[in-house]
């Protein structure tokens, strides 16, 4: 075998084998190996496809290996994906599989450790360490400041435990373990601290342009993505506290547990102590969101609450009741706040929202008719909109017959993804 034949063996060996560092390392040195067929006629891609080899599969992907190429018998490597029943990289090769968007709310930097919140010895070392991050909040309002690069911008003010001292021994403050750094050899932890008393006087002097920020919306939806993860955490965990202060079985008073991740009962024998209960636990409400496209799949339908801003029209939601799946709850809610009847339903996404506590469910969903007759109560008015529309609103364009949720809601994203899926048919 030739110099070159044997190189090429090798690339398709470690291709068929899942060793993707030797694929990295082949590549940097020879990138024309890349859709080069063996003497099957198969590719590299093809091989990793054929033995499930994710991870090896998408270093040919993102070394930006053709995914066209077929074998002899004419499939290509999806088509080998899919006979050998790995989906998950039928779903990579389609593109369907991309990173999960970087939504507003869901970037999360910190590494919860769960494990550590009942490590009081551990909780204490960290508290007490220089590196340590305070967030602080009143009021469900997080202590902010104007952001150094952008006006609109706010910035979240971390603490150190000198500046917090005060307030870490008072007992109107209650604490949240965050998590610690993902990205910092260091780890520093970071905790939320919620003072019942308004803290602004005392950190005049230590922090004098910080202030609370006043409205959670749109206030929060004006901090960078970083820091909009770690408020999502910390204000739904909070706004529980707040809401939860006393036991929901019983009525008798609770204490705080796993660094702020649990309230138990005090009273001995309540029920809510025993066997499986979630009442001590922070609650998640979860919120099903949904596009609904039009049985031609030209339209979608889009509605305005009274209190959007003029002319802004959003993707329908709703609450998911107990008992019911996601899409019963999706064609529930579009039934009701527009009369339409949806089949089928897709998940896509979702989005962490802590006003106070949702996880919107984000999905695409299909009408099966399309007369609308809009309940009063929840949606002022709800139309179909074009493509083209759809596309003006989001490039913001003069003839814009609507404006497009904001950049940092779930909404805007699923709008985006139904004009990216077909611009690409
Ligand atoms: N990120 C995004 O892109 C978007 C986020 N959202 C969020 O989704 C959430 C829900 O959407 P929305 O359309 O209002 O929901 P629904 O269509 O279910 O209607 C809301 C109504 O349901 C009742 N309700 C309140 N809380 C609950 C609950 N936990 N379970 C069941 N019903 C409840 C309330 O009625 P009553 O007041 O009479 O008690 C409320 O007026 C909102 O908090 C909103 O902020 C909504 C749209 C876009
Ligand atoms: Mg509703
Ligand atoms: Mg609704
Ligand atoms: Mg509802
Ligand atoms: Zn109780």
């Amino acid at each position: 075998m030739s110099v070159r034949g044997e190189l090429l063996q090798r690339f398709l060996d470690a291709a068929s084998g899942g060793d993707h560092e030797t694929l990295s390392l082949m590549l940097s040195q020879s990138r024309e190996l890349l859709d080069e067929r063996g003497e099957q006629g198969w590719t590299a891609l093809m091989l990793t496809a054929r033995n499930g080899h994710y991870e090896a599969a998408r270093v040919l992907l993102t070394s930006g290996c053709d995914t066209r190429v077929t074998n002899r018998s004419g499939q290509t490597a999806r088509d080998v994906a899919v006979f050998w029943g790995h989906t998950h990289i039928a779903r990579l090769l389609t593109g369907t599989d991309t990173q999960e968007p970087d939504i507003h709310f869901n970037r999360e930097i910190l590494d919860r450790m769960s494990d550590r919140r009942s490590d009081g010895e551990w909780l204490a070392s960290r508290r007490a360490s220089p590196e340590t991050v305070f967030l602080l909040f009143h009021a469900l309002s997080p202590l902010v400041r104007s952001g150094a690069e952008r006006e609109e911008q706010i910035e979240l003010c971390k603490l150190r435990s000198t500046a917090v001292q005060e307030l870490l021994t008072g007992s109107r403050t209650l604490e949240v373990f965050l998590g610690v750094e993902k990205q910092d050899d260091g780890q520093p932890a970071w905790f939320a601290l919620s003072t019942e008393d308004d803290p602004s006087q005392l950190l005049q002097d230590k922090d004098p342009g910080s202030f609370f920020l006043q409205e959670a919306m749109p206030g929060l939806l004006r901090l960078s993505d970083d820091d909009a993860g770690v408020v999502a955490q910390a204000r739904s965990v909070l706004a529980w506290h707040s809401r939860y202060r006393f036991c929901p079985t019983c009525g008798s008073d609770t204490k705080v547990e796993e660094a702020g991740y649990k309230r138990t009962c005090l009273r001995a024998g309540c029920r809510s102590l025993q066997g499986v209960h979630n009442t001590c636990y922070p609650r998640v409400d979860p919120v099903v969101i949904m596009l609904v496209l039009h049985p031609d799949g030209k339209q979608c339908m889009l509605g305005r609450k009274k209190i959007f801003p003029p002319g802004m029209f959003s993707c329908l939601a709703g609450f998911v009741e107990p008992g019911e799946t996601l899409e019963a709850a999706v064609r529930r809610e579009v039934q009701e706040e527009s009369g339409v009847q949806v089949g089928s339903v897709q998940y896509l996404s979702s989005q962490a929202w802590p006003m106070p506590s949702c996880l919107m469910i984000g999905c695409h969903c299909v009408a099966v008719t399309t007369d609308i007759k809009v309940d009063q109560n929840e949606i002022e008015e709800a139309r179909w909109f074009t493509r083209q529309q759809v596309m003006d609103a989001l490039v913001k364009d003069k003839q814009a017959v609507f404006i497009m949720p904001p950049r940092q809601a779930i909404a805007h994203y699923l709008l985006k993804h139904w004009i990216g899926c077909n611009a690409n048919l």
